[in-house]
C-alpha cells in the first residue's frame, strides 16, 4: 500500500499525479547524476567518446594482450598534465586551439580541458607555495624548461590574481568509467566491479579527481570539496584499492594495513566498508571495519600473528569480550590483516595507545591516508585523534586525501601545516616530490541545487509540532504547500529531544500503515547492535521516519529518501549542507528541506537562508519562484563571530538539554520548548481518563472536561 494512503486520516485524498511521484527521490534512479553541465559540454564530451568508440575497437587486440595487472605499460598517458599548467599566466586564459597539447588521437587539447571542467564547475588549484611549485622538475623539452625558468623569475613581481592564475590546473577528465581501464589501467576486476554497479556516468568529482588519482604524474595530497551525494565515496575507493592491487603485485611479501579511511560516524564507516566489500570482491584486497580490540599498530611486537579477517562485522558481544580481556590476554590477540582498515578516530587511537606506553604505536605500511568528512575530523571535537592517526601513519610515501561537502581555510592551513610538520618528524623525504593539490566541485560550502528548501516560521515549539504534524497527515499538508512525504528523517538539536519527538509522535501513524513500528529514534546513546539495526530496517524501508540528531547529519546516503525535516534548525551553515544533502542523492530531483524556525532562532537563520539563497540562484529560474526573498534576507540579522562560535558548540541555549524533560520547568518561560517524553497519545489516553474520571464527580465539570478532551485530542502532545 502507498506511504501516503497509509498515513492520511483523510479518505478524500487525491491520489498523486504520475508527473509528481516521477519526481521523488525515492522512484527510480536518476536520469544523469552530474549537477552542472551545459549542453556544449555535452556535445563535446559525446563527440569525443565518440572517438574514443572508434579508437578502442583499433586498440582492442592491444588491451586484450595487456595482462591485468600491467600498470607500467608504455601505452599508458599521463592523466594530467598538473606541472605543464602550473605556470599558466594571463596570455594561457586566452589559449587557442594552436596551443594545445595533442599528441594522439585521444588526447584532450588544453581548450577542451578547460570546456569540460568550467562546465562541471570543476576548478582545480595547486596549493603549494608558488616556489615549490616552480621548483618542480616538470618538462622534457627544452622550449618548456626556458618557460619554467622565466617564471621563476617573475614569482616575486606576480599580483595576487596572477599568482591565482598561475596555481590553476586544467587536468584531463575522465569521459566514462571505461576510460578507468583502457586509458588508466586499473585491475580488470576492480573496473568490472565497478561497471557492475551499474553507474554509466562519472559524477563531477570522479571525473575530476580520479584522473589525478590514477594518473602517471605523482600521486598528489588532495583536498576535495564536493557536493552531497555526489560520489565522492567510489572517488576515494577506486584509486585506494587499485593501488593495493599494484602494491600486492610488487611486493607479494609485504601485508599489513596499506590504506586507513577515518570517518566521523561508526554509521558512515560501516557503509564505507560495504560499499568497499562491492568493488574488492575478486581483487585480492581485504577491507575492514575497525572493531574495539583488535590489535592493529606496530608496537614494536614485529613477531606478532596474523588475524585472518573473515569479513564479516562482528556482533557486538564479540566486540565486548575483546575489549575486556586483561592487557596480558590482549598482547597475544593477532594483529589485524587487512589492506583497508575503516575506522572513526576514537576506535583507532585506542587501539594504538592501548599498550599504555607513552608512545603511540605506528602505523608503517600505510600509503593512503583517506579522511573522509575532513572539516569535522580536523575540527576540535575530533582534531587531536585525527593528527595523531595521521602522524601514526609512518611511511614517507603517505598520500592524504581530504574530502567532504565543506571546507574552510582553516582546514587547507592546518593540512598544509601538518603534512610539513609529519616529514620534518620523519626526518625523511617522500620518495618522489609530489604535489598538494585542491579540487573543488560547484560552490564551495553551497548545499546541492536539485533539492527544494522550505523554510518555515513556526513562532514556537508548538508550532513546529504541529506544522511536523501536518506533513505526517498528508490530507493535512495540502493546506501548506509542502508535501512531503516518507521516507524521511527528522533532525532535532539533542539526544532527548529526538527521544521526546519520537515519543511524541510514536502512535501518530495508524495501525494499518504499520503503526509505531514505522517510526523511529537513532542516536549515540543507543547500542552498536541497536544502531545498526535501526539503519538496515531504515534502509529497507521497514522504517518510514527517523528522528535523529547530527549522527546522521553526514556522509549517510540513504538513497531514497524523500526530504528532511530541521525540526530544529542546524548549529551552522555547514551542518545545514550537510543535513539537507540526505536527499538528492547522485542528481535525484524532488528532494525536500523543511527547516522550522521559532522566534528565539530569528539571530541565528541568516546564514540558513543564505545557504538556500546561494542554492537557488545555482539552480536557475525565475526570482519570483525563490523561497528566500531579499527582504526577508534584509531583515534578518548577523550573527556576531563569537555568537555563530558559541551557536556552532552548544546549539540554540533555550532548546538545550536540562530543561527538556517533563517535569523540568526553570521558571524562565523556557517551558515552551520542551517537548514532552509521553507520547502524544498517551496523554490523549490520560487526559481521557482524567476526564472520566472529573465526570463521574460532577457532570457540570464532565461537561467542561469533554471540551477539554477534545482539545487534547488534536493538541495532546504540547503540554502537559
Ligand atoms: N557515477 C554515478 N552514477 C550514479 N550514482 C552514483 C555514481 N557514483 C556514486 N553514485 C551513488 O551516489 C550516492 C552518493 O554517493 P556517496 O555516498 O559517495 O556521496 P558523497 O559525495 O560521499 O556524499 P556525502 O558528502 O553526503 O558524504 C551513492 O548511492 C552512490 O552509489
Amino acid at each position: 500500500m502507498e506511504f501516503k494512503l497509509l498515513l492520511t486520516r483523510s479518505t478524500k485524498l487525491k491520489p498523486a499525479s504520475s508527473a509528481s511521484d516521477s519526481r521523488l527521490p525515492s522512484t527510480g534512479k536518476a536520469a544523469n547524476p552530474q549537477l552542472f553541465r551545459t549542453a556544449e559540454t555535452d556535445k563535446l564530451e559525446s563527440t569525443k567518446n565518440g572517438k574514443k568508440r572508434k579508437r578502442s575497437a583499433a586498440v582492442q587486440q592491444d588491451e586484450e594482450d595487456v595482462p591485468d595487472l600491467d600498470f607500467f605499460s608504455s601505452n599508458k598517458r599521463p592523466a594530467a598534465s598538473v606541472t605543464e599548467t602550473a605556470v599558466a599566466t594571463e596570455d594561457d586564459e586566452k589559449v587557442s586551439a594552436q596551443d594545445a597539447v595533442s599528441d594522439d588521437d585521444d588526447s584532450m587539447d588544453e581548450v577542451e580541458r578547460r570546456t569540460i571542467l568550467n562546465s562541471h564547475k570543476i576548478k582545480v588549484t595547486d596549493m603549494r607555495d608558488l616556489e615549490e611549485i616552480q621548483v618542480q622538475p616538470t618538462s622534457t623539452t627544452d622550449s618548456k624548461k626556458k618557460k619554467k625558468k622565466s617564471k621563476k623569475e617573475e614569482a616575486p613581481t606576480l599580483s595576487k590574481k596572477e599568482q591565482k592564475r598561475a596555481r590553476r590546473l586544467f587536468p584531463e577528465p575522465l569521459l566514462n568509467f571505461k576510460e578507468l581501464r583502457s586509458k588508466y589501467k586499473i585491475s580488470s576486476r576492480l573496473a568490472e566491479n565497478v561497471a557492475e554497479q551499474g553507474f554509466t556516468v562519472p559524477t563531477e568529482v570522479q571525473l575530476g579527481t580520479l584522473p589525478l588519482l590514477l594518473g602517471e604524474s605523482s600521486e598528489p595530497d588532495l583536498l576535495v570539496v564536493a557536493p552531497t551525494g555526489s560520489g565522492k565515496t567510489l572517488s576515494f575507493l577506486i584509486p585506494v584499492i587499485n593501488k593495493i592491487v599494484r602494491h600486492h603485485h610488487s611486493n607479494p611479501d609485504e601485508h599489513g594495513i596499506l590504506s586507513l579511511v577515518v570517518a566521523p560516524t561508526r554509521e558512515l564507516a560501516s557503509q564505507i566498508v560495504n560499499e568497499g566489500r562491492k568493488l574488492v570482491a575478486g581483487t585480492g584486497v581485504k577491507i575492514t571495519l575497525m572493531r574495539k580490540g583488535m590489535r592493529v599498530g606496530d608496537d614494536g611486537d614485529a613477531g606478532a600473528n596474523v588475524l585472518e579477517e573473515n569479513n564479516e562485522e562482528s556482533s557486538g558481544s564479540e566486540d565486548e569480550e575483546a575489549e575486556n580481556k586483561p592487557a596480558k590476554e590482549r598482547a597475544n590477540i593477532p594483529v589485524t590483516k587487512s589492506d583497508i582498515l575503516v575506522t572513526t578516530p576514537l576506535m583507532l587511537v585506542n587501539a594504538l595507545s592501548a599498550n599504555r606506553t607513552a608512545t603511540m604505536a605506528t602505523l608503517p605500511l600505510v600509503r593512503s591516508l583517506v579522511m573522509d568528512e575532513a572539516d569535522v575530523l580536523l575540527d576540535p571535537l575530533f582534531r587531536e585523534q585525527t593528527l595523531d592517526i595521521w602522524k601514526s601513519c609512518s611511511h614517507p610515501d603517505l598520500r592524504v586525501g581530504l574530502w567532504s561537502a565543506t571546507m574552510g581555510s582553516n582546514i587547507e592551513d592546518l593540512t598544509k601545516s601538518t603534512i610539513r610538520e609529519r616529514l620534518e618528524d620523519l626526518g625523511q623525504k617522500p620518495s618522489e616530490p609530489h604535489a598538494l593539490l585542491r579540487l573543488v566541485v560547484g560552490l564551495k560550502d553551497s548545499a546541492i541545487p536539485n533539492i527544494d528548501h522550505k523554510l518555515v516560521y513556526a513562532a514556537t515549539e508548538q508550532g513546529k509540532l504541529m506544522g511536523l504534524r501536518q506533513l505526517l497527515r498528508p490530507a493535512a499538508a495540502s493546506a501548506s504547500d509542502i508535501r512531503l512525504r516518507p521516507p524521511f528523517l527528522i533532525f532535532t538539536q539533542t539526544i532527548p529531544r529526538a527521544v521526546a519527538l519520537h515519543s511524541e509522535l510514536k502512535y501518530d501513524i495508524p495501525a494499518e500503515a504499520g503503526g509505531s513500528s514505522r517510526i523511529a529514534v537513532l542516536h549515540s546513546d543507543l547500542s552498536d547492535g541497536q544502531r545498526s539495526d535501526i539503519m538496515r530496517d531504515f534502509r529497507k524501508g521497514e522504517i518510514w521516519i527517523l528522528v535523529t540528531t547530527d549522527l546522521l547529519a553526514r556522509g549517510v546516503d540513504f538513497r531514497g529518501i524523500n526530504g528532511v525535516v530541521n525540526y530544529d534548525i542546524p548549529n551552522s551553515a555547514a551542518v545545514y549542507v550537510h543535513r539537507v544533502g540526505r536527499t538528492g542523492r547522485a542528481g535525484r530531483e524532488g528532494g525536500i528541506a523543511v527547516t522550522y524556525y521559532t522566534k528565539e532562532d530569528i539571530p541565528y537563520v541568516k546564514s540558513i537562508a543564505n545557504i538556500i539563497d546561494v542554492s537557488e540562484k545555482l539552480r536557475g529560474g525565475e526570482e519570483g519562484d525563490k523561497s528566500i526573498q531579499k527582504w526577508l534576507l534584509d531583515a534578518l540579522p548577523n550573527l556576531s563571530k563569537n555568537s555563530k562560535k558559541d551557536m556552532k558548540r552548544h546549539g540554540v541555549k533555550a532548546r538545550q538539554a536540562p530543561r527538556l524533560t517533563d517535569k523540568e520547568d526553570d521558571g524562565k518561560g523556557t517551558r515552551g520548548m520542551r517537548i514532552s517524553t509521553k507520547s502524544g497519545f498517551e496523554r490523549r489516553m490520560e487526559n481521557n481518563k482524567r476526564g472520566a474520571i472529573e465526570a463521574s464527580r460532577n457532570r457540570k465539570a464532565a461537561a467542561a472536561a469533554s471540551g477539554n478532551v477534545s482539545d487534547a485530542g488534536s493538541w495532546g502532545g504540547l503540554d502537559d
